[in-house]
């Protein structure tokens, strides 16, 4: 088996911008040179299989192919438990068209209600998060995590992404959308999965404690707009902003109101569909491109 070493280049094979964040903040202590799917413009592959092993083996073995680098692929998703383990392995599809998770929350609300299940102790349920690590030769090493919680309704924070507003972790009462990042990262399925991965593939590698940021985390801003449904969402992500603003006021290029104004009226004659209503994350990048 070959290894991962310090410096290696290796694809984060996704195309999910708050994955795709989550998984370089897992990778960043230990020194390897992350890239995501998308900066290096790989196609998104169709995902065909019924497992998540299967899934998660497909893209990063599609991801390794194409770049000629190892990489690193998640499948992920979330298990209800009166609802038989749906969406599980469908998760993302239930968001569809649109990527919109407000939806899917309210399509996993409804069948519960359908059954039920809302009436006596909260349902539970589990995310799931299966990595694949591939090589260009089409070796490749499989890890899962999971986590259990609860579901509460309405969805609850502006945190994270997917169905993480809906979920409450085994031994905790804000959800994963109220959560701080770390708070999360403590425990969720993908971390957990990332354990076993660092544990078989990234041993020898001495981690570096996480450096602190300094300056704006625009990667970080960027993945959160691109990433968020609801309303909830884009009144946390504009919290977010004004917390850089006053953090990082310095590194903003625009300094005053006009500016800012003038800056948002560019951003939104970009609106790349014009006549459709604009969702809450077409918003949300709006402000963030006035704001740089
Ligand atoms: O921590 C999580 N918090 C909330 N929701 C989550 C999480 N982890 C997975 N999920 C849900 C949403 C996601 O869209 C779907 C995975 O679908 P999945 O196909 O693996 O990912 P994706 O299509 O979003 O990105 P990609 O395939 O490019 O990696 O499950
Ligand atoms: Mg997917």
């Amino acid at each position: 088996m070959t290894t991962l070493t310090f410096g290696t280049r290796l694809v984060v094979a996704s195309h999910n911008p708050g994955k795709v964040w989550e998984i370089k903040e897992l990778i960043a202590p230990f020194g390897l040179d992350a890239v995501s799917a998308g900066d290096l413009g790989l196609a998104e592959p169709e995902e065909t299989e019924t497992t998540f092993e299967g899934n998660a083996t497909l893209k990063a073995v599609a991801a390794a192919k194409a770049s000629g680098l190892p990489s690193l692929a998640d499948d992920s998703g979330i298990e209800v438990h009166a609802l038989d383990g749906a969406p599980g392995v469908y998760s993302a599809d239930w968001a569809m068209p649109g990527k919109d998770f407000g939806r899917a929350m309210q399509r996993v609300h409804d069948e519960l209600a359908e059954r039920g299940a809302w009436s006596g102790p909260a349902p539970t349920a589990n995310f799931i998060s299966v990595l694949c690590l591939a090589w260009p030769t089409g070796e490749t090493r499989l890890f899962r995590g999971r986590v259990d919680g609860t579901l509460v309704w309405p969805p609850r924070g502006g945190n994270g992404f997917g169905f993480d507003p809906m979920f409450v972790p085994e031994g905790a009462t804000e959800t994963f959308g109220e959560m701080e990042p770390a708070g999360k990262y403590a425990i969720s399925h993908r971390t957990r999965a990332f354990a076993a991965f660092k544990r078989d593939c990234l041993e020898g590698i001495a981690a570096e404690p996480a450096r602190p940021k300094s300056g704006r985390d625009l990667e970080g801003l960027e993945a959160a707009a691109r990433n968020l449904s609801t309303q909830a969402e884009l009144a946390r992500f504009i919290a977010s902003l004004r917390d850089d603003l006053a953090t990082n006021g310095a590194d903003w290029p625009v300094r005053d109101l006009t500016s800012f104004l003038g800056a948002l009226q560019q951003a939104a004659e970009k609106v790349d569909t014009p006549d459709a209503e604009p969702r809450w994350r077409t918003l949300a990048r709006a402000l963030l491109a006035a704001s740089r």
